[in-house]
């Protein structure tokens, strides 16, 4: 208890915190600074359901496809699924006060202030929680070593997946993503091919091509611009990056490099992480 309110002291008292209490006045900024939000908003454990305790980190740079095997797994498990890319997006779209300048700095690359995440994700826990549930999968938090702090100082996180994929894959990944704007599916228009290396095997990730009826409604992420990308993987690699180290220090870091398209991935990902005589992991893939 003593390190939380360590955390929550430093977190409350940094001079970022107080520019975004001039700026962002509209937000409730001590329960958006406050890592006893998190806290509280968590699900409470129970053992006797399955998945339930699971409390998993996914890791990884832009594009490699978090989104993707977390939504899986979630399904898999029968756990959420929290995305806070997600959870930005849906916040930039509600048009409220923090619309217009989150969006600058989501365009820009950037990463939103530690305060702001968590207020968005501790409202996000508290509707899990409400709805009895217990278990989770975050993807795309904790994205600072900070963010990763104050995490560890409110639960028990189980396991961190780190997905990896080289850095031409991921560019052309981004660049290819695209959403329905009908039904929201993902997709993505890239054929990646690269031939392998010094002894490095080749990648080979065919297109997700949308079906007939969602081809016309095809929308690209507005930060998904080959100098947008290419500034938040400088990003990730500047903050992102020793979160990876974060958990490897403590022993709960599992490597995963990604072998090459969602069905051979995916069954190698089972497998990794001893899941692959799952009996629902047919209907999860769908
Ligand atoms: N944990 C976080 N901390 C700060 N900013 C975040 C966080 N999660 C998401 N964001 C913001 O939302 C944007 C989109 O996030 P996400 O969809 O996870 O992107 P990516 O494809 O780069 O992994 C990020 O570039 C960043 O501006």
């Amino acid at each position: 208890m003593a390190v939380l309110s360590r955390l929550m002291l430093r977190f409350r008292t940094s001079s970022t915190i107080r520019s975004f209490c001039t700026k962002y006045s509209e937000i409730d900024l001590t329960r958006a600074a406050s890592a006893e939000a998190l806290s509280s908003a968590l699900p409470v454990e129970d053992s006797k359901e399955k998945g339930r305790n699971v409390h998993w980190v996914f890791l990884g740079c832009p594009g490699v496809g978090k989104g993707t095997y977390a939504a899986r797994l979630s399904n898999l498990l029968g756990v959420s699924h929290i995305a806070t890319g997600d959870l930005v997006r849906q916040e930039l779209s509600s048009h409220g006060p923090l619309s217009s300048q989150l969006a600058e700095i989501v365009n820009q690359g950037k990463l939103i202030s530690d305060e702001i995440i968590i207020n968005l994700l501790s409202k996000r826990l508290e509707e899990i929680q409400a709805k009895g549930e217990t278990g989770f999968i975050l993807d795309g938090f904790p994205r600072t070593v900070r963010q990763a702090e104050i995490l560890e100082g409110v639960t028990d996180i189980g396991l961190v997946i780190n997905l990896k994929l080289r850095e031409e894959a991921l560019i052309a990944k981004c660049l290819g993503r695209r959403i329905c704007s009908d039904c929201g599916g993902n997709y993505n228009v890239a054929c990646i091919d690269i031939k392998g290396e010094d002894g490095s095997p080749r990648m080979y990730m065919p297109p997700l091509l949308p079906p007939p009826n969602c081809e016309s409604k095809l929308i690209t992420r507005s930060d998904d611009t080959e100098e947008v990308v290419k500034e938040r993987l400088r990003v990730y690699n500047e903050k992102s990056r020793p979160v990876e180290e974060f958990y490897r220090a403590r022993g709960k870091l599992l490597e995963f490099d990604l072998p090459g398209g969602i069905p051979e991935s995916w069954t190698k990902l089972l497998q990794a992480l001893n899941l692959d005589d799952h009996e629902d992991k047919k209907s999860a893939a769908a």
